[in-house]
């Protein structure tokens, strides 16, 4: 299978695109004209770029508004046609992509479009050019690829073909599976992007809302198993309109594009076994079981606090690392590092980001298998000096320059803290804490779907609809993600003085910024950690209000509530209980959730109470206006 992008996907100058799509490892590119027209380069210069980056032009588009037009428009756009055929030679390229016209003189009837194509497609066979037809969404007389089809089956052309471009079709709801019976050596060339459910107008949406397959929710898996069916074995081309990629890191988004690329081919395989991409093998997502631990890199002066701050939340420490300045904190199934180690990752993370969550380590059914596939995506090994006799976990760099773990029963690394950890015989305090709820990780906006397809291509996690939280000085954008036993949520900051965006500024980068733990009696873990002396967060009285209110609670169950700063929730499913700490070390804090019931929600309700709460907390100097 041939990878390709198209230049608009990507931000930047034409060669930021081009040096990042060819590290990213695609195979070709689209020439977007724009792209060249803005450019200083000579086509010949163009070309030579190109094909200097290991890659090839897939693609020349799009050339407008060609069909069914009166004279004298149609004797002009066939000569417009030559002078871009006569470009495209001197680029190097031979395939060009005619968009479904929207030009008012343009008139329908297939056989007066097909009879276009057919003439043209003389012409263009003289400069050895291939044309492609593709419906635009909002085409005037096509936009529907079964009608393209159609003026290509007519004009009955060697050099004429369809394209195909799974938005077009997908946001038109039309059935992809109209595709399988096109000859796949009429299909000349397939383009491929997902986008947001929003209700809009067409071209709207796709010019600015276009984003990677897996981002969005059509169903391009459906049109890709329909394309891969007919036999076409062209380039995969991802072509994403995207207001945020244009803006975006150009090495991020094309990294993206292929690991969405790849984890799409993927799924067309095994949901679709007579399918063969040609696709190197790796494994299925498989669900996470959960997290085996969390770890912190701090120095020796901070790790103290750090340590009160976990032993308030009831965590003991339970043992030390056999060759690492690593200590081991442990409550019900939860494991927290601590690693002050004066050299390797950790000190560096520390060094970069200050007190941080460094590492994530991941309970998986085959930890080599996980890795595999997430490599196999794009991700890139992590490898650390290992003391004689311990285990090797596969590590990997995660996102945001952290390193993510696979740990298994099956290969024996659940025997970690055995092998590697020498245990200390703690009596564990009995808060009710059990097990990690959730991780949050926040990051910039511009990040986030790049976090979110990490998850959905790496481990076949489920999204929840997105969510805008409201903090006192922004918004910050929330998405929800599940695979088996892990949760995780993520915020993706778009204003600094949030309180997302200035933890992002302050411990320079993306990270975990709060893990949430859970209990099975809200009240009874409560006041144990009360006992404890954990630092709550105070919630102001005027929430409770509106929760009776809201909810029409007894006023003794609001009291007790309040008594604790406890938040709470409810669907038809269930009941949510949340106790925040007040922020912590590095920026971190806690959160101890309690579901009852079926509830599977965050608290989202909450989350603009908690933030203002949070950042009152952070101010106490603050001048009160009356
Ligand atoms: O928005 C457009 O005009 C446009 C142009 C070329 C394409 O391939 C496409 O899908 C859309
Ligand atoms: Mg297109």
């Amino acid at each position: 299978m041939k990878t390709s992008i198209a230049t608009v996907s990507i931000s930047g100058t034409f060669r930021d695109k081009l040096s990042a799509i060819a590290q990213a490892g695609f195979d070709g590119i689209e020439i977007f004209e724009q792209d060249f027209l803005a450019s200083d380069f000579t086509p010949e210069e163009v070309g030579r770029m190109v094909r200097d980056h290991g890659l090839e032009i897939t693609l020349f588009q799009p050339f407008r508004d060609f069909e069914g037009l009166p004279e004298p428009h149609r004797a002009r756009v066939f000569a417009r046609a030559r002078r871009k055929f006569e470009l495209m030679n001197q680029l190097g390229t031979d395939l060009v992509l005619i968009c479904s016209s929207v030009h008012p003189a343009a008139m329908g009837g297939i056989d007066r479009m097909a009879a276009d194509f057919r003439e043209l497609g003389d012409i263009a066979a003289a400069y050895g050019i291939r044309l492609g037809f593709e419906a635009l969404a909002w085409g005037h007389h096509i936009h529907d690829h079964r009608d393209a089809w159609e003026v290509v089956r007519r004009a009955d052309h060697s050099h004429v073909g369809l394209i195909l471009d799974s938005f077009h079709t997908l946001a038109r709801r039309i059935d992809p599976e109209t595709i399988r019976t096109i000859p796949g050596d009429k299909i000349f060339f397939v383009q491929l992007a997902d986008a947001p459910a929003i209700e809009m107008d067409l071209l709207y949406w796709s010019r600015h809302f276009r984003n990677m397959p897996g981002e969005g929710d059509l169903d391009v898996t459906a049109f890709t198993r329909a394309v891969l069916a007919t036999g076409y074995n062209g380039p995969l081309s991802l072509e994403i309109f995207n207001d945020q990629f244009r803006a975006g890191l150009p090495r991020l988004v094309a990294k993206d594009g292929l690991r969405s690329l790849r984890a799409l081919t993927d799924a067309a395989r095994r949901a679709e076994p007579a399918l063969s991409p040609d696709l190197p093998d790796f494994r299925a997502p498989a669900p996470v079981e959960g997290i085996e631990f969390i770890e912190f890199a701090t120095s020796r002066g901070e790790a103290p606090a750090l340590e009160a701050f976990l032993s308030s939340a009831g965590f003991a420490r339970a043992g030390h690392h056999r060759s690492k300045a690593v200590t081991l904190w442990r409550q019900g199934e939860v494991n927290v590092l601590i690693n002050t180690d004066p050299a390797g990752f950790g000190h560096s993370a520390w060094a970069t980001h200050g007190t941080t969550v460094c590492e994530l380590a991941l309970r998986v059914p085959d930890a080599r298998g996980a890795a595999a596939r997430v490599m196999a995506l794009g991700a890139l090994p992590h490898h650390e000096k290992r003391g004689a006799g311990e285990l090797d976990i596969p590590a990997l760099r995660g996102m945001g320059g952290s390193v993510l773990r696979f740990v298994d029963h099956k290969s024996g690394l659940s025997k970690l803290w055995e092998v590697d950890f020498q245990l200390d015989p703690t009596p564990q305090p009995a808060t009710g804490i059990t097990a990690v709820d959730h991780i949050a990780q926040t990051m910039n906006y511009q990040e986030m779907l790049s976090w979110s397809l990490f998850y959905t291509t790496g481990f076949g996690a489920e999204k929840s609809p997105m969510l805008d939280v409201v903090d006192p000085h922004g918004l910050v954008r929330s998405q929800a993600l599940r695979s088996g036993g892990l949760r995780v949520t993520l915020n993706g900051a778009e204003a600094r003085a949030t309180l997302a965006g200035r933890f992002i500024e302050e411990t320079f980068g993306a990270s975990v910024q709060h893990v949430a733990l859970k209990c099975t009696d809200i009240f009874a873990t409560a006041r144990k950690l009360k006992d404890l002396g954990f630092p709550f967060l105070q919630i102001g009285a005027n929430y409770y209000g509106d929760l009776e209110a809201r909810f029409g609670l007894e006023p003794a169950m609001t009291r007790r509530l309040q008594e604790y700063d406890i938040l709470y929730d409810e669907d038809a499913a269930g009941r949510f209980f949340q106790i925040f700490s007040r922020t912590g070390p590095g920026g971190f804090f806690l959160e101890i959730v309690c579901r009852d019931g079926d509830y599977d929600g965050y608290g989202a309700p909450n989350a603009p109470f908690r933030i203002a709460a949070q950042k009152r907390d952070s101010r106490p100097a603050d001048i009160r206006s009356q």
